[in-house]
């Protein structure tokens, strides 16, 4: 099921990670990479630091969320449960 704390507008999920450092954090976006490219399917993105926020949409279907976008995002949030503080 979806994480609530992922929120939807704009016609985007969004979801902001805050980790220990600089380098957890980019293990984390090493490890979702590979799940975007095995899913062909891919965040939106912005690092800075320990925080990584994450926006989902779907720009095949316009710029709209699906069920892609809603899979990932369950995806994201496994991953992340390692790397969280
Ligand atoms: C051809 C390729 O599979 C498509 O362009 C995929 C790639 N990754 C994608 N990622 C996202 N977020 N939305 C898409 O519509 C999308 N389309």
């Amino acid at each position: 099921m979806m994480d609530p704390i992922w929120q939807e507008s704009n016609d985007q999920l969004t979801r902001t990670f805050l980790f220990k450092d600089f380098l957890v954090a980019f293990e984390f976006m090493k490890e979702v990479a590979l799940v975007a490219e095995q899913q062909g399917h891919h965040p939106n993105w912005s690092n800075v630091y320990n925080k990584v926020i994450i926006t989902l949409t779907t720009h095949d279907a316009g710029n709209t969320v699906t069920e892609k976008d809603r899979s990932l995002a369950s995806k994201i949030d496994i991953i992340a449960q390692k790397y969280l503080p």
